[in-house]
Formats: structure tokens, C-alpha cells, sequence
């Protein structure tokens, strides 16, 4: 049985692979094809084809739209020619999509052209938000009828009118699809419009997305809206809003699509919403959604770094607020700030008027002999620099003041002293020599007198306490006398007279070593190069155990550094100035006027005529140059019948006193002065300053300056320069000046004045006024020939009678760029 069957074999398998193979329906066509492909590949291959036109009429289809929004947008430019296309004038809108037509499908293109899908007469449904379209400049005469797709797909006609309306009319999917597609295109193939769609497909559309979307329309081309609004949701779904606007910081290319985005309709999730940060497509399956991460990761705020826009949005609103508020409330204290500011300027003004303050002297701890002093002087109320320093300098420290002119400073450190010689006389135990508890050095003879007299008017209550001056120009002999029969422990000096006495070893130097206070009035002067040294010297024969008080109107920073000299470290700076305020009074009114020095005497008589008429009460101190000019001008003014006084270092110590005493007293007096009384004089109701010639730097100014509108009066100030001496009104460029214009001199007066000059020049100071114009005509003649300085600077100093030539002298030639002039002392 087994046998037969196995014989048979071969035979039933045959007979079964024939029934097998015979019973397949093999179909009605040609087993093999033309190129002899089989029927499979064949299909195959017209699938493909048919796919790949699909996709090409696609990709016209998007860019003919592209076009006709284009061509939409030129429509309202018409007659705004293409400056860059200056041969051609513009296209209209037709021919523009004529054109378009027949690149894009070359063959046929003028028959496949629908007139009626001339430019949009009407947006689509979905271009509601399109901004660049304005209405109401949009052309009449088009058809508003959406392009016939048909007319373009005659092989798929149905398939292609269903999906094209359907895309037109449908929705916002296909016009961004559209948009976007060309986004990407523009990416990958720069702004090549005319790239075909095959080679889009070939080179960027290989996403799953794309391919299924493709092969779906194929196969079905009716789903084709349908599937790709469908996607698109899809794809809303998976991809969360952060991807939109990873994609929005990407792409920059127009402004409709961010508009678009806004809106968030679903077609905002299609193609070209699936580009990568290189550009790629991205699917919206896993792999999709893995790229998409990866799409993240590239747009992250740490890969971004500052180019991240989005960083300032990501600001919690919570910290936003609280910043603003903080904003809110420096502006609101910054407010504050500004009207208190104001208020205490205004304050200030006031005070400044009356210079003293609320606090009186008895509430300040001193002695009730010096507080009944001051009363009976008719001091009541402290000025604001005394209120300032005196708690410090009572304590016993070390200070350094600086305040106005005519503030009241004196005061400010004659108190302390007091009290320092009360304390000092109490402790004394069996001395041999009665010692100097307070030693006052300033630079003028004048100053020194003036600071005695106000010592002694404080210490009128107390018996035993003396003063005494020791200044130049006074017989030693008579110094030395005085300093035996009557010794005071407060000492007023000049440095140079000082010294003096300690080096001829007159005995004061064993009574300075009970000092216990050293007061420098005047400080920035007697740190200055013409006192340094001597000042110096003193220092280093006084008792390093002391307490140092510092005064003046102006303390400059190198002044401050040299101050160290006699000052402990940690001591106190009062400034009752101000940062950034100028020392000048507020109430006086400055002015200054150019004029060639020929005529300042002539101008100086015009400027004091008409002050006298303007205040009868007058009171008023011309500052000159030098000694010698300053005896000219007074004797001129003197021969102009007006009521005069000079003073300089020239005149002796007892005329100088005198006079001195006599303006203070005075009204109705002009004092034609030198620098000695630049300084700390107290010349009370000064209602004029004219300064002729500038003074040798700013302090010295602000010091001539501050002889009036003392205690917060009303003064006048007026600075007569020549005009090679204009460079000066920059150093004093933060003052502020008015320019007076130069005056018409009466004929008659001009004529007497320079017969005045003559007779004074001839009969009474002999070669007065041709040294006075020697000096500035020196001075001019420097600036024209540098190498004569020396000699210039001798034949000056023997034109005026000097052995060495003023130290402003030196100082105009430096500051014009010379250098130092050799082997001459320099005088002051
Ligand atoms: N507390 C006070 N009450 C009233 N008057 C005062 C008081 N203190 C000082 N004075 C007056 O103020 C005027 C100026 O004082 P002082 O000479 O001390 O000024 P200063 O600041 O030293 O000026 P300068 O810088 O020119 O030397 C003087 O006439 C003085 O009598």
C-alpha cells in the first residue's frame, strides 16, 4: 500500500501544482509589459508617476496661490514702480499671475489660464486677519471667484476640483500648509520660486507626515481636505503650544504667519510648522514627536542664550510687579528727596541772610563770663558754622572748618580757645614760666590785630587771660618786652615774626610748650608756598599732645592733604559750603569787564562816580596788583577829589593799623588796598569790591570778594581785567559773573585823569604809572618773546623798584607756558 503510494508520488504533486497554479486567476492583461516588466512593476511604476504628478500639481497649485497673494499686495502698489526694475514698469496683476502660470507649467500655460483667476478681488474665508491687505484700497474690476483647479489638473480633474476648492474654501490648513511649505522651500532652496516640486519632494518632503498625506490623496483623492484638517488637529493634539512658538521664534518670515499663529486654528500645525532648527521636515508620528523633542531641546532657553527673545516674557509677573513697584517708590523718595532739597535750599537762603541759626550760645557748655560776653557783644545765637564745629572743637578734637566769608569763623574758634585757657589755668601747678595755652597763627599783620580785638571783647568777664600779638613791622625789642611784663596764654601771630622770636631763643619757646591748642586762620594761605615753611618750623617746636583747629573760606584738595601736617589723623572736616556749592556770598551780585589796562584808571573813577551816586552810604575797597600801583591809584583817586585811603605792605605798621581802624569805623571811604586786606579782614558794610587786575588764583578772588556782603548782606562785586588776562575767568568759571559792557567815559574827565596821571607820574611817584604799564607791558611782551623771560623779569622788578619781581608775575609767565625764571627769588 506504502509502495504504491510512493510510486504514485511525483505524480500527485504534479497534478497539484497544476491544479494549484491553473486554478489562479491570472487577470484579462499581458503577463509582461512593454521593456518586459512584469505586470506588478509596471503598476508600480505608474503609481509612482501618477503619485509624483500629484504632487507636482500640489506644489503649482500653492505656488500659483502664492502668486496671486503676491500679485494681491502689488495690486495696491500700482503706480509705485519697482525702483529696482527701472526699465519695466510694473506688472498688473493679471499678467503678473500670467506669467507666474506659464513658468511654472510651461506647456499650455496661456489655455490653463483662467482670466477669472485674476488677483483676489476677495480674501479667502480664512485671510480675514491678513494685514497687509488693506480693503479699501483693494482694485475693482477682478473676479472674486477663487482659482479653477480644474483648469490646471485636466488628468485629475475630479480629484484635483475637490481638493482645490476644498482647499481654498476650506480652511486655513491648506494656506498655511502653502505658506509654510514655502517657508521650508525658501530654506532649503533659498528663494527660489521656481524649484520644482519634485525637487521639494526629493530633497526636503520625506517625513512620514508628508508621505502618508500624499499616498492618502492617491488613493483617495476626495479625503485629501479632509485628511489634512484631520492631520492638522492631529497634530494639534501631539504638539504641545510650546512647539508653536519654538516655531514662531524661528521662522521671521512674515508677518501673517505670526498673526496667524496667534489665532491658533488648527492649520497652524501643518508642514511647515514641522521644521526643525535646521530646517528638516518633522512628522507628526513618534519619530515626530522625538524630533519634536529634540526641537525643544535645540530651543531651549539655555541654547538660546541671549538670543532668546522669549526670556523677558518668561518674567514672573509676580517679580515684574514687585520691581515696578520698587520703581514706584525711589521715584516717589527720589520726589521726596528733591522738594526736601529744596526746602533746605530755600532755608539755607534764608539762614544764609541772617547766617545764624536757632541754637544760642548758653546751650553749648561754654563759660557763662564768655556767654555774657557775647551777649553784651550782641551775640545771641550761634552762626551755623559755630553751631557746626564748636561741640567738636569744645570736645577737644582736632577739625578742620570750612565756611563761607564773613560766617562767623573767628567766633568759632575763639571760644574753644577760652575755654581751653580756663581749663588750662586751672591746672596749673607751680610753673616756672607761665605757658601759652593758645596759639593763633594768621598771615597779615592787620588780621592778627583784628582777631586780638575780638579776643579781648570775649574775654571782657574774665580776668587773668590775656592776648597778645606778635606780627611784623613792631620793634622786637618792644615784642619782647610786652611778652615779659604781661604774659598772655593766647598768642595771635604771623609766622614770619613767630618764628623770629623762637629762633633768637627769646624764652617763648619754653612757654610754647605748654600749648595745648593751635589755631591756623586762614589755613589754605599759611599751607600755601610763601608760608609752608615757617609754618613748619612752628609746628615742629610745639607739643605734640594738642588739639589743632583749622579754618577758612576756601580749602582746596591739595590743602586738605597738607593739612595732615598739623592735624591727627582722625580728625574732624566741618563744610559748611557744601559739595559742589561755590564759596562766593549768595547776596552779592559779581560782575567783571574787559577792558585794555590803558584805561582801567579812567574806568575805576566812571565805576566809583556812580556807585557813590547809587549808595551814599558807600564803603568800598579797590585791590590792586601790587604796592606800587596800589600808591598810584590812590594818589590819582586822591587827585580826582574823592575820599580815599591806601594801604599796603609799603606803608608802616602804625599808618596801617590806623587806617585799618578807621575803615572799619568809617563810611563814606574808599581803601585802595593791596592783598593785606584780601584775607579775614572784618570790614563791616563793604558795599563794593572792584578788583583791578587779576588776583594771583580763584581763592585769593573769593577772599577779596568776601571783604563785603558779610553776615548775609548785600554786596557788590566787580573784577576789571585787560584782555590777555580773559584766561583767568575760566579758573573762576564756576562762579557766576555777569559782563558788564564797557562804559562811556565823559571826554572831559578822561582828559583830567590823564593830566592827573601825568603830574602824579612826574612830580609825586616818579616813574609810578610807566612801571605800572612796564608790568603789563612785561607781561605782554612775555607772551610774544619766551626766551627774554629772565631779562624782562629783571628789567620789571627794577621798573618798580623791587629787587625780585611779584609772585604774580611769575605766575602769569608759568601759566603762559614759560618756565620758572632762574636765579630770581620769588616775592609775595
Ligand atoms: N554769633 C554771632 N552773632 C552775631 N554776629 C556774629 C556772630 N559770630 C560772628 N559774628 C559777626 O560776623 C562777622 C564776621 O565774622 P568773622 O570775621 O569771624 O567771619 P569769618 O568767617 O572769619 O570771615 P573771613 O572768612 O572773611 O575771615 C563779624 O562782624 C562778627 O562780629
Amino acid at each position: 500500500m506504502y509502495s504504491s503510494i510512493l510510486s504514485e508520488r511525483p505524480r500527485i504533486i504534479s497534478k497539484l501544482l497544476c491544479t494549484f497554479i491553473l486554478a489562479r486567476n491570472m487577470g484579462g492583461g499581458p503577463r509582461t509589459f512593454p521593456g518586459g516588466v512584469s505586470k506588478w512593476k509596471w503598476k508600480r511604476m505608474h503609481e509612482k508617476r501618477a503619485r509624483d504628478k500629484e504632487r507636482r500639481l500640489l506644489e503649482q497649485e500653492k505656488q500659483i496661490y502664492q502668486a496671486r497673494i503676491r500679485s494681491h499686495i502689488r495690486a495696491q502698489l500700482t503706480g509705485k514702480p519697482d525702483p529696482r526694475n527701472t526699465s519695466h514698469g510694473p506688472l498688473t496683476p493679471e499678467d503678473h499671475i500670467k506669467a507666474l502660470a506659464n513658468r511654472f507649467m510651461k506647456e499650455g500655460a496661456e489655455d490653463l489660464w483662467n482670466r477669472n483667476d485674476g488677483p483676489l478681488k476677495s480674501p479667502p474665508p480664512f485671510s480675514k486677519e491678513l494685514p497687509v491687505t488693506d480693503r479699501s484700497s483693494r482694485r475693482s474690476g477682478s473676479i472674486g471667484s477663487p482659482v479653477d483647479l480644474r483648469k490646471l489638473i485636466p488628468e485629475h480633474g475630479n480629484l484635483v476640483s475637490n481638493n482645490g476648492i476644498a482647499n481654498l474654501t476650506n480652511t486655513n490648513c491648506n494656506y498655511v500648509h502653502t505658506r509654510n511649505y514655502s517657508v521650508q522651500s525658501r530654506r532649503k532652496f533659498g528663494r527660489n520660486d521656481s524649484s520644482s516640486a519634485e525637487d521639494v519632494s526629493n530633497s526636503g518632503l520625506k517625513g512620514n507626515f508628508v508621505r502618508s498625506t500624499i499616498r492618502n490623496l492617491v488613493s483617495n483623492p476626495r479625503n485629501m481636505s479632509n485628511t489634512n484638517v484631520d492631520d492638522c488637529r492631529n497634530n494639534k493634539k501631539v504638539m504641545p503650544k510650546r512647539r508653536r512658538k519654538i516655531w514662531r521664534n524661528e521662522s521671521s518670515s512674515s508677518e501673517n504667519e505670526s498673526d496667524w499663529d496667534a489665532e491658533g486654528e488648527p492649520g497652524n500645525y501643518s508642514w511647515g510648522r514641522r521644521l526643525n532648527f535646521a530646517g528638516e521636515e518633522v512628522s507628526g508620528n513618534d519619530e515626530d514627536l522625538r524630533i519634536g523633542r529634540d526641537v525643544r531641546k535645540i530651543g531651549s532657553k539655555s541654547s538660546l542664550g541671549k538670543y532668546d527673545i522669549k526670556s523677558k516674557r518668561r518674567m514672573l509677573p509676580t517679580l515684574y510687579d514687585e520691581e515696578k513697584d520698587l520703581s514706584e517708590q525711589v521715584e516717589l523718595i527720589r520726589d521726596q528727596l528733591s522738594k526736601r532739597k529744596l526746602a533746605q535750599n530755600e532755608e539755607q537762603k534764608t539762614e544764609g541772610e541772617t547766617i545764624l541759626s536757632q541754637r544760642r550760645f548758653d546751650e553749648c557748655g561754654i563759660s557763662p563770663l564768655t556767654v555774657k560776653a557775647l551777649s553784651s557783644a550782641g551775640y545771641i545765637h550761634m552762626t551755623r558754622v559755630q553751631e557746626a564745629s564748636l561741640p567738636l572743637c569744645l570736645e577737644g578734637k582736632d577739625t578742620l572748618v570750612k565756611a563761607k566769608t564773613g560766617a562767623g569763623k573767628s567766633a568759632a574758634y575763639l571760644l574753644p580757645a577760652i575755654e581751653t585757657v580756663l581749663k588750662g589755668a586751672g591746672s596749673i601747678t607751680n610753673r616756672r614760666v607761665p605757658p601759652i595755652f593758645v596759639l593763633i597763627l594768621c598771615p597779615t599783620r592787620e588780621l592778627a590785630s583784628q582777631i586780638a580785638a575780638e579776643t579781648k571783647v570775649l574775654l571782657k568777664y574774665h580776668n587773668g587771660i590775656g592776648v597778645q600779638t606778635l606780627v611784623g613791622g613792631i620793634r622786637f625789642k618792644v615784642d619782647q618786652n610786652r611778652l615779659q611784663s604781661d604774659p598772655s596764654q593766647i598768642i595771635v601771630a604771623t609766622p614770619g615774626r613767630l618764628l623770629d622770636h623762637i629762633e633768637i631763643k627769646s624764652g617763648i619757646s619754653a612757654r610754647l610748650m605748654g600749648l595745648q591748642m593751635l589755631v591756623l586762620d586762614e589755613v589754605d594761605h599759611l599751607l600755601d608756598l610763601g608760608f609752608r615753611k615757617d609754618v613748619e618750623k612752628i609746628v615742629d617746636c610745639l607739643p605734640r599732645q594738642r588739639q589743632s583747629l583749622l579754618f577758612s573760606a576756601t580749602i582746596p584738595k591739595e590743602v586738605r592733604r597738607i593739612s595732615q601736617l598739623v592735624l591727627k589723623r582722625e580728625h574732624a572736616y566741618i563744610d559748611t559750603v557744601g559739595i559742589g556749592c561755590v564759596e562766593t556770598p549768595t547776596e552779592v551780585k559779581q560782575s567783571y569787564l574787559i577792558a585794555p589796562h590803558e584805561s582801567h584808571f579812567q574806568i575805576v573813577h566812571h565805576l566809583l562816580k556812580e556807585h557813590i551816586l547809587q549808595a551814599p552810604d558807600y564803603k568800598v575797597i579797590v585791590f590792586c596788583v601790587t604796592g606800587m600801583v596800589t600808591s598810584f591809584m590812590y594818589q590819582l583817586l586822591r587827585e580826582m577829589k574823592m575820599n580815599v585811603r591806601e594801604m599796603h605792605s609799603r606803608k608802616p605798621q602804625l599808618y596801617r593799623t590806623r587806617i585799618s581802624d578807621e575803615f572799619r569805623e568809617s563810611k563814606q571811604l574808599i581803601l585802595v588796598s593791596s592783598d593785606v586786606s584780601a584775607r579775614g579782614m572784618n570790614y563791616p558794610d563793604v558795599t563794593l569790591i572792584i578788583q583791578v587786575g587779576i588776583p594771583y588764583d580763584r581763592e585769593l578772588y573769593i577772599h577779596r570778594l568776601g571783604r563785603t556782603g558779610r553776615e548775609g548782606k548785600e554786596g557788590e562785586g566787580i573784577l576789571l581785567i585787560a584782555p590777555w588776562e580773559e584766561y583767568f575767568l575760566d579758573e573762576i568759571k564756576d562762579v557766576s559773573l555777569e559782563r558788564f559792557p564797557l562804559p562811556d567815559i565823559d571826554p572831559q574827565i578822561k582828559l583830567k585823569i590823564e593830566d592827573s596821571i601825568a603830574k602824579i607820574d612826574s612830580d609825586i611817584k616818579e616813574g609810578a604809572y610807566h612801571a605800572w604799564l612796564g608790568y603789563y607791558n612785561s607781561i605782554r611782551e612775555i607772551g610774544r618773546d619766551k626766551t627774554t623771560l629772565a631779562e624782562l623779569a629783571a628789567k620789571f622788578s627794577k621798573s618798580i623798584g623791587l629787587q625780585t619781581p611779584p609772585a604774580l608775575f611769575r605766575k602769569t609767565a608759568l601759566k603762559m607756558g614759560l618756565k620758572d625764571i632762574p636765579g630770581i627769588k620769588i616775592r609775595r
